[in-house]
């Protein structure tokens, strides 16, 4: 078969290219190996039935009975998945110019892949070749991964029963995430973290704070400590490991096709994501940048300028790139932190404060969690906003209208003045930063 451009893996940036280029008549094949991870990692396994969880996790009462809720709670994230998986299927499949193919694709010569499905083999070749296959969970090589209590964060979402003392190997976003979730769920939960403190490239006050919430709720860490075997200690039934995700690339025939690795197992792109091979580029995860799917999305932006002969971005336009964990509170970043910003040489002004504190923004007290801080770095000689750590309730959307004033240059002083609704989180702009001092 031979196709103009080729989309290996559902993923983000792979289906938003497959759709606009194929709305507009172009010749596209897209090449998904699983019919349970049509539309990608984000919706099937990751981001939106994991965020799903963590609502329901959060909605729980100590009445509720956890085997229960847990149970109704991950139906209701079944359920939501299967609507959107079909929704994902059907934006491609209703395309006249876009031709689905299920089996594992493996490069067999520059721009030609072999699909498997089964017994079943089709061989397809392309002009274009967007690489979106993404990560799976890493597997540390230590003793104990392949006991049946030990899960990774997709096979955790279907535990069954729910573990109730749940060990988590990594503190990483998934860790905190899924450590968050089970404690809401009403598990004894420990988070084993390799490094010293947790977040080391963050400010301490504002680790500090997050580490605080996630105590009060019962969570216990355990720092400095890098797992070197599975050990059920105490009572605990599960073991989550979280400890980073691995590039799908081993198999993938890459070699074949002229396509270069780095040290890492990713894919080497340049700021434009071609790869080493002439009509061949990667998206999202796979090429090894920070992975979240905005920037998968991001990327497709990047390749689509360039197949349609505009090449008008790069990677190296990004600025002010937000992002989110969703622990309760969510803790929401944007920017340097202090110390990257006095590093940078910026003469600083810190605005900092607890939640609690903050008496013109009620939206938190409201929702019945006043927990976390909120901080802002702002250039003293500009008065531009550098960076910005939010732990607070709506944190996930507060911190992109800090990132839009960023990209905009929009002023601490216009966001302190700014006319917000109330009662909302947004308006503690009002108060915190009209609290800037040298620091
Ligand atoms: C638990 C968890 C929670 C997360 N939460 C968030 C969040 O809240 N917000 C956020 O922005 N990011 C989150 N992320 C990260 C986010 O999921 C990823 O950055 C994003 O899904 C990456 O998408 P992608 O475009 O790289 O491809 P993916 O969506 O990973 O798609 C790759 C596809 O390729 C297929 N594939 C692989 N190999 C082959 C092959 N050889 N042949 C054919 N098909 C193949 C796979 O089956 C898969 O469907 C989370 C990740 C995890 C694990
Ligand atoms: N909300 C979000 O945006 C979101 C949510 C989840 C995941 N993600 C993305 O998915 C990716 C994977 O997340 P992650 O949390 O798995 O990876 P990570 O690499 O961020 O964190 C994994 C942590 O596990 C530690 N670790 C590794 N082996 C260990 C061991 N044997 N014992 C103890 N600790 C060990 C590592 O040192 C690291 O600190 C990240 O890039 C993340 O940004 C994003």
């Amino acid at each position: 078969m031979q196709t103009d451009i080729l989309v290996i893996g559902w993923g983000k940036g792979g289906k938003t290219l497959a759709k606009t280029l194929g709305a507009s008549g172009r010749d596209v094949t897209m090449v998904e190996q699983s019919d349970e991870m049509v539309g990608g990692t984000c919706i099937n396994v990751a981001c939106v039935p994991t965020k799903s969880l963590v609502t329901s996790a959060s909605r729980r009462r100590e009445a509720d009975d956890a085997d229960t809720w847990f149970a109704e709670s991950v139906d209701r994230r079944d359920t939501l998945i299967e609507k959107l998986r079909a929704a994902n299927h059907a934006m491609l499949d209703t395309l006249a110019s876009v031709c689905l193919v299920s089996g594992r694709a493996t490069f067999v010569g520059p721009k030609r892949i072999l699909v498997q499905a089964g017994e079943d083999q089709l061989e397809i070749s392309a002009e274009t070749v967007l690489i979106n296959t993404g990560t799976v969970p890493a597997v540390p090589d230590i003793p104990g991964v392949d006991d049946p209590r030990v899960f990774d964060s997709t096979t955790i979402q279907h535990a069954d029963p729910m573990p109730k003392h749940l060990r988590i190997i990594g503190a990483g976003p998934i860790g905190l995430e899924f450590a968050g979730m089970f404690r809401g769920f009403g598990a004894e939960v420990t988070v084993v973290n390799s490094r010293d403190v947790l977040l080391p490239k963050e400010d301490r006050d504002v680790a500090e704070a997050l580490e605080a919430a996630m105590a009060a709720d019962g969570i216990r860490f355990v720092h400095g400590t890098r797992a070197d075997k599975i050990a059920f200690e105490d009572g605990e039934d599960a073991v989550l490991l979280a400890a980073g995700r691995t590039p799908t690339t081993s198999g993938l025939g890459l070699e074949t096709a002229g396509v270069e690795l780095d040290e890492r197992g990713y894919i080497k792109v340049d700021e434009r994501l071609r790869t080493s091979a002439e009509g061949v580029w990667a998206i999202g995860d796979i090429h090894g940048g920070p992975q979240q799917t905005y920037l998968s999305l991001d990327d497709s932006r990047i390749i689509g300028a360039q197949l349609s002969g505009e090449d008008s971005r790069t990677t190296t336009d990004r600025v002010a790139v937000p992002t989110t964990v969703f622990t309760t509170p969510p803790y929401a970043t944007v920017g340097m932190t202090e110390a990257e910003a006095r590093e940078a040489g910026h003469r600083i002004l810190v605005a900092k404060k607890e939640v609690a504190k903050i008496a013109a923004a009620p939206r938190p007290k409201i929702v019945g969690d006043p927990r976390g801080i909120v901080k802002f770095i702002v250039d003293a000689d500009t008065d531009l906003i550098l960076g910005a750590r939010l732990i607070v309730v709506d944190a996930q959307e507060l911190i992109n209208l800090i990132a839009l004033a960023m990209r905009a240059g929009v002023t601490a002083t216009e966001l302190r003045n700014g006319i917000w609704t109330h009662p909302s989180t947004t308006e503690l702009l009002n108060e915190v930063l009209g609290e800037l001092s040298l620091a």
